[in-house]
């Protein structure tokens, strides 16, 4: 990496100049069905086939921004002993079990022999187990270290949030891993220009209750944060954060929107699998929850000079956002059939990534998301077209650029959960 960039990311939509990404290797493999739904994946998915739907991802990304991607930028930083002997002490602290004795030393000290090159792909598809011990010979896992079978949803583990970025604290141990390395990337990569920030651990609260992951987390505009409530992300962890907003005594106002999710099924894990940001004026949703959030609150909070000015229940996110200013059009996510909805829904048919005002990445095989995203003025244009370059996507304003996905929505996600912005372009409202 040459040039400096700076973190800065104001809203979902904004033109996208820099993103982080990972191109799934072994480690989505590394499963069996016995532990698939520990992996948090919905059944295992064929890499072959997950490879080539990723190439469009990143062969269209590539074209119209630039990328990193997190086995490159870990490499780069664990070419540095000291910052390597650090990130294997931060990863100590949450897998202990890496520094325990070992007839060959612990596993610690073999990674720590390492190559930054070897010691990265290591790090991200896992450690078969030597069944050097009692314990471990008659252990029934596989693996010493566990893949970071979710990596490729970058989305997840840190975020952007205007110029800083704050790192995920995972409800599920399995992606601990992940936060602990993008935290590291974010710290150690002298190219980019940032700070990190965790959410502060209250002693003895037990370590998965103050959780938030990035798909919960959408920078609506500077002073918004939308916030989804469910399995992922909890009312305590979002707490901190208000917690820490107040701490900052800041004269701007801050509001933080916060959307409850249904527990399950587990489509619903996290707030952009029922509605992302589509352009200044228009929004995906999945309706039901939405337009129509029943039992499930919406609730605004507003804080501004060190103090919380108020917290009240709104009658949907859509107007919650309206009276701030933003007014969106939803476009259905399945169209207007209540049986197509979920069937798009669970394929992360709501899940969509801009590039630029109303410019998006999304799944193709959502066919009455695309018409309804079609008849809201998008052109919808394969991925393949612009790689091969028969599609000049410069000609166009507003577009769905489809992916095809059979295999990567089976990992439970969709565009905007495999991307990580870490800069666009400020919004002029
Ligand atoms: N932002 C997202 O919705 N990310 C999808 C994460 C899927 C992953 N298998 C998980 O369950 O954490």
């Amino acid at each position: 990496m040459e040039k400096v960039i700076e973190v800065n990311v104001q809203s979902e939509i904004g033109k996208l100049n820099g993103v982080i990404i990972h191109t799934p290797g072994e480690e989505v493999e590394n499963m069996t069905p016995e532990n698939a739904e520990r992996a948090l994946y919905s059944d295992i998915i064929n890499l072959s086939i997950a490879r080539e739907e990723y190439k469009q991802i990143k062969g269209v990304l590539s074209k119209l921004t630039k990328t990193f991607e997190v086995k490159d930028l870990l490499c780069n930083i664990l070419k540095d002993e000291k910052i390597k002997a650090e990130v294997l002490n931060r990863i100590e602290k949450i897998e202990p079990f890496i520094g325990e004795e070992a007839p060959k030393g612990s596993l610690k000290e073999q990674l720590m022999e390492e190559d930054a090159e070897n010691l990265s792909r290591i790090l991200i598809e896992g450690v078969e187990m030597v069944k050097d011990n009692l314990t471990k010979y008659l252990s029934k896992d596989w693996f010493a270290m566990r893949p970071m079978h979710n990596l490729l949803f970058t989305r997840d583990a840190s975020m952007s949030i205007n110029n800083e970025v704050l790192i995920g604290r995972m409800a599920n141990a399995i992606r601990d891993r992940e936060s602990v390395i993008m935290r590291s990337i974010f710290d150690f990569t002298p190219e980019f220009k940032t700070s990190t920030l965790s959410l502060p651990a209250t002693p003895g609260a037990t370590s998965r209750i103050q959780t938030i992951e990035g798909g919960d987390v959408l920078v609506a505009r500077e002073d918004i944060l939308v916030i989804g409530n469910g399995a992922r992300t909890s009312t305590q962890a979002i707490d901190l954060l208000m917690y820490e907003f107040i701490r900052r005594k800041s004269e701007k106002t801050q509001h933080i929107i916060v959307q409850q999710l249904p527990h399950s099924p587990e489509s619903f894990i996290h707030l952009d699998m029922v509605f992302t940001l589509l352009d200044r004026d228009k929004c995906m949703v999945f309706e039901p929850l939405i337009m129509n959030p029943g039992s499930y609150q919406t609730v605004h909070i507003k804080i501004q000079n060190g103090k919380l000015l108020g917290i009240r229940s709104e009658k949907n996110l859509l107007s919650a956002l309206k009276k701030l200013g933003m007014e969106l059009e939803p476009v259905l996510c399945g169209g207007s059939d209540e049986w197509n909805q979920e069937r798009e829904q669970w394929h992360s048919g709501a899940n969509f990534f801009c590039v630029g005002p109303g410019q998006v990445l999304g799944y193709a095989r959502n066919n009455y998301t695309m018409e309804a995203m079609n008849n809201a003025g998008f052109e919808i244009i394969k991925a393949n077209d612009i790689i091969d370059g028969s599609t000049d996507i410069s000609r166009y304003q507003k577009y769905v650029i489809t992916i095809d996905g059979s295999e990567l929505p089976r990992g439970g996600g969709g565009a905007r959960c495999m991307t990580m912005p870490i800069n666009r372009t400020n919004i002029e409202w």
